[in-house]
């Protein structure tokens, strides 16, 4: 993670939209309110299979309103949001787990005692069939399932770079602590993959170490929801992106649309539309 901490990342990720554009996660015209606060304002956007969609905008867009609207935290106000076609809004959060949608938190929230395996076979149990009965028994079927989830999790681990899970999560460096909030969430076997400002706090060698693994997240076929203020990493990783301001979204396109769009520029840099 040392020698690439200069190098522009690859862009070729945004040069061709997916090529399949079936529909996974539709955000219909969802309005949530806070008492007088709107945080989200007749949003609207689509999320397809396969793609890496970035969801960005200034502090307060509304960007963590809506993954927590997708995850089951808050019920909208007025709209819906579907997941292949079912409605998730309202529903109880581990059913939205079951259902596929996985996410990551802007704060860590680890398991700090518990060790780095621990922390993702926890995870894992989200899918798992064992009756209460049978954990407290320990039959068959409880050890089977400990059997899989442990060398599922120990995949993982690997998978995202961590190489002690006997390790406690708290002496984990940042970086790896990042890692393995990455690595849990995986473990639930997610359709889709909602990361929060996965990059906070990270250095330029540890962002494009980043970078390369949300590109290998997605090659497994997991579809990316990414929330990221740093915008050489949604640049660089995403295959469009969709902007948030004031809770209402202002652009949606390519990476390259998006930047080069004055309403964005305007956002970002704090000044009106028209003097952009
Ligand atoms: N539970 C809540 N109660 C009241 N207001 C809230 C609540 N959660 C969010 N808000 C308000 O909704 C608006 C959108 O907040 P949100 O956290 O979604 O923005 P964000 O784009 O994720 O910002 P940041 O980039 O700073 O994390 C803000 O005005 C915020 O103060």
């Amino acid at each position: 993670m040392t020698d690439t901490a200069d190098k522009a990342p690859d862009t070729t990720a945004t040069d061709t939209p997916p090529p399949q554009r079936e529909a996974l996660l539709e955000v219909d015209h969802v309005t949530l309110r806070f008492g007088g606060v709107v945080a989200l304002n007749d949003v609207n956007f689509t999320l397809y299979k396969g793609e890496i969609l970035g969801l960005i905008g200034p502090n307060g867009a509304g960007k963590t309103t809506c993954f927590n609207a997708m995850t089951g935290v808050y019920t909208p106000t007025q709209g819906e949001i579907r997941f292949r076609g079912e409605r998730v809004s309202g529903r109880a959060r581990h059913k939205i787990t079951q259902l596929g949608i996985a996410r990551t938190f802007q704060n860590i929230r680890l398991f700090p005692e518990m060790t780095a395996l621990e922390n993702v076979m926890v995870g894992a149990d989200a899918h798992h069939k064992t009756s209460v009965p049978s954990a407290l028994f320990r039959l068959p079927r409880f050890w089977k399932e400990e059997r899989s989830g442990r060398d599922r999790a120990h995949d993982l681990l690997r998978f995202v770079s961590i190489e002690r899970p006997g390790e406690l999560a708290r002496n984990l460096s940042y970086g790896e602590q990042r890692r393995l909030e990455i690595a849990r969430a995986l473990a639930t076997s997610p359709t889709l993959l909602c990361l929060d400002e996965p990059a906070a706090g990270f250095n330029p060698a540890e962002k494009d170490a980043l970078l390369k693994l949300i590109r290998k997240i997605r090659d497994t076929g997991v579809t990316v929801l990414l929330i990221e203020h740093d915008m050489r990493l949604v640049m660089g990783v995403t295959d469009r992106i969709v902007v948030l301001e004031f809770g209402k979204k202002i652009a949606e396109g390519l990476p390259a649309e998006v930047r080069d769009n004055p309403a964005v520029i305007a956002a970002y840099l704090g000044v009106p539309t028209d003097a952009a």
